[in-house]
């Protein structure tokens, strides 16, 4: 399973929660990673785990102020988020920005809400992709138990389009019980925030999501 932490724009330590990750990784059966603010790359990567941004623009150099360009972002980190509920793509940007991030050597995981627009973006080429419904989000309600269909649906219909297209599901997930619910469901990961990035002890979150892995 991958366990992907995307720390969003939450007030947390970034360096402290990867450094944990680092550690838990290593006696983990799961990959971890985690994808800090695009100012805090670079010290998220320092630290030695996998390194994700939450987003990379569809343009390369040029006149596009405010971008934040794959080739830039590869330097410090391994992936990216793209088309995340909090950062909505048009469909021809996600193109693009996968694009950019493989032209770079970042790995692709592309969010959606449901099996139909997982369809969409499975067809675009990514390396995976992860179904939220964003009504789960944030809630502490998994997707895995309250939704189980929405992952089904999707990694039916990612499997019908791609199947070498890795389906992730997230929303809720804050436990190891979650994130093996998930795998039940043939989800091969998790993306996740508040259940690490909110918690009193980051470290003893992590541990506990990939205990029973
Ligand atoms: O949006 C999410 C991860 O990208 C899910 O957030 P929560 O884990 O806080 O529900």
């Amino acid at each position: 399973m991958f366990v992907l932490v995307n720390l969003k724009a939450y007030d947390c330590d970034a360096v402290a929660i990867a450094e944990a990750a680092a550690e838990v990784a290593t006696d983990a059966d799961a990959r971890i990673a985690v994808a800090p603010q695009a100012v805090d790359l670079a010290a998220v990567a320092e630290t030695g785990v996998e390194t994700f941004a939450q987003h990379v623009s569809p343009n390369g150099h040029g006149s596009h102020t405010g971008s934040t360009l794959a080739d830039a972002v590869a330097q410090y980190a391994d992936g990216t988020l793209l088309n995340h509920s909090e950062r909505r793509l048009r469909l021809a940007d996600i193109d693009a920005s996968i694009e950019a991030a493989h032209d770079a050597g970042l790995e692709t995981v592309v969010c959606a809400n449901n099996p139909e627009q997982i369809a969409a973006v499975t067809a675009l080429g990514p390396d995976a992709v992860a179904v939220e419904p964003p009504e789960l989000i944030g809630t502490g309600v998994s997707v895995a138990s309250a939704d189980p269909d929405i992952v089904e649906g999707a990694v039916a219909a990612a499997g019908d389009v791609d199947p070498s297209v890795d389906v992730f599901c997230g929303a809720g997930i804050s436990t190891g019980d979650d994130v093996l619910a998930a795998r039940d469901l043939d989800a091969r990961g998790v993306l996740l925030a508040s259940g690490v990035a909110k918690a009193d002890d980051p470290r003893a979150a992590l541990e506990a999501l990939v205990a029973g892995l």
